[in-house]
């Protein structure tokens, strides 16, 4: 790692910044398909000649040294640049709620990847952004989408990760259910076995595709709102990691059912045990809300279509 940044020396300056929750997964897109909810973390990062402090307000408990892992993605980032290590001031106001489902470890991740590349003047630029982020998360399903907003599709070409977005169908009215209940990506990742029958896999291509293409707005043959509905509801259905974590979350597990029993096209949201109801139209929003939920905080949400957003950048400091 190389000491001094552009001009010989540390890079100066302030960034605020506001990040999205994601929804991963959708049902059947497993580690692919990602959805950017207008539920924000706002985070603002000061470089300082030396030593850390973090204030940091929300309902879930995080770590105030090196272990934060906002600090961890700004840390690594730095790395990435090759530039000296600064001293840090954090200010952070976190909504998105931890360990459930709602991609808050890549709102956190992001937003340091986000925050550095800002105060840089933007040297990695989106695909570097996704690179580095998707290398600290593991998997780059939530992180494009909270890089990018709105409906987005992650892959892997060799190690490279990349994604392609689409502002999702005007009508959509995401529904998310969050319990009280924590569990981590890790413990959920556990879950899955290592290999799945291969018409298992079969389904899921064909469920997968049908959901990008249905929640781009492709029409349906009729046309009709409800047609639209019913094709979202097959299309959430998931063979390759649900049928295996939902039995470790039995609430999820029943809350799935019965929305989808109700015609809703419902599913776990990332790795659980948050639960998404992706309603088409009011209507089926106020469906969803109605369906009995106890245990789950039940939050209307608005789809995010911008991703990251720099709000303010001061490098003059
Ligand atoms: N704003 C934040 N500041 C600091 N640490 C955070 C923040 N958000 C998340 N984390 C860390 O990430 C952990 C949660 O990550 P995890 O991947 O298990 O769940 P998630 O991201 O909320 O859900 P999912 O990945 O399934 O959408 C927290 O326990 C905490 O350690
Ligand atoms: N695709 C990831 C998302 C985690 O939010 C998983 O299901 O483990």
């Amino acid at each position: 790692m190389s000491t001094t940044g552009p001009g010989g020396g540390r890079p100066p300056g302030a960034v605020r910044l506001r990040v999205p929750a994601t929804s991963a997964n959708l049902g059947p897109g497993f580690d692919a398909l990602g959805l950017a909810l207008g539920l924000y973390d706002e985070v603002s990062v000061r470089l300082t000649p030396s030593g850390l402090s973090i204030d940091a307000v929300g309902p879930d408990a995080v770590p105030a040294d090196e272990a934060h892992l906002v600090v961890r993605a700004i840390r690594a980032t730095f790395d990435e640049l090759e530039w000296a290590q600064p001293g840090l001031a954090l200010r952070c106001v976190n909504r998105i709620p931890h360990g459930r489902g709602l991609g808050s470890s890549a709102a956190a991740i992001v937003a340091g990847v986000t925050a550095v590349d800002a105060l840089a003047g933007g040297p990695l630029g989106a695909a570097g952004r996704l690179r580095v982020a998707s290398a600290i998360e593991g998997h780059p399903d939530n992180v494009a989408a909270a890089l990018l907003g709105g409906l987005t599709v992650a892959w892997y070409e060799g190690d490279v990760p990349r994604s392609l977005r689409v502002a999702p169908l005007g009508e959509l009215r995401p529904v998310v259910f969050v319990p009280s209940r924590r569990q981590s990506t890790e413990q959920a990742r556990g879950a899955l076995p290592k290999q799945v029958p291969h018409a298992d896999a079969a389904v899921n291509i064909g469920r997968a595709a049908l959901l990008a293409l249905a929640l781009s707005g492709a029409e349906p043959a009729a046309g009709a709102g409800e047609e639209r509905s019913r094709l979202l509801l097959t299309a959430t259905e998931d063979r390759m990691h649900q049928p295996y974590r939902l039995p470790t979350m039995p609430a999820s597990a029943d809350l799935v059912g019965r929305l989808r029993a109700a015609g809703i096209p419902a599913a776990l949201s990332g790795s659980g045990p948050s639960v998404v109801a992706l309603g088409v139209g009011g209507g089926q929003a106020a469906a969803a809300i109605g369906v009995a939920a106890p245990g789950f905080s039940v939050v209307p949400l608005a789809v995010d279509t911008e991703g990251v957003r720099v709000e303010a950048v001061d490098s003059s400091e």
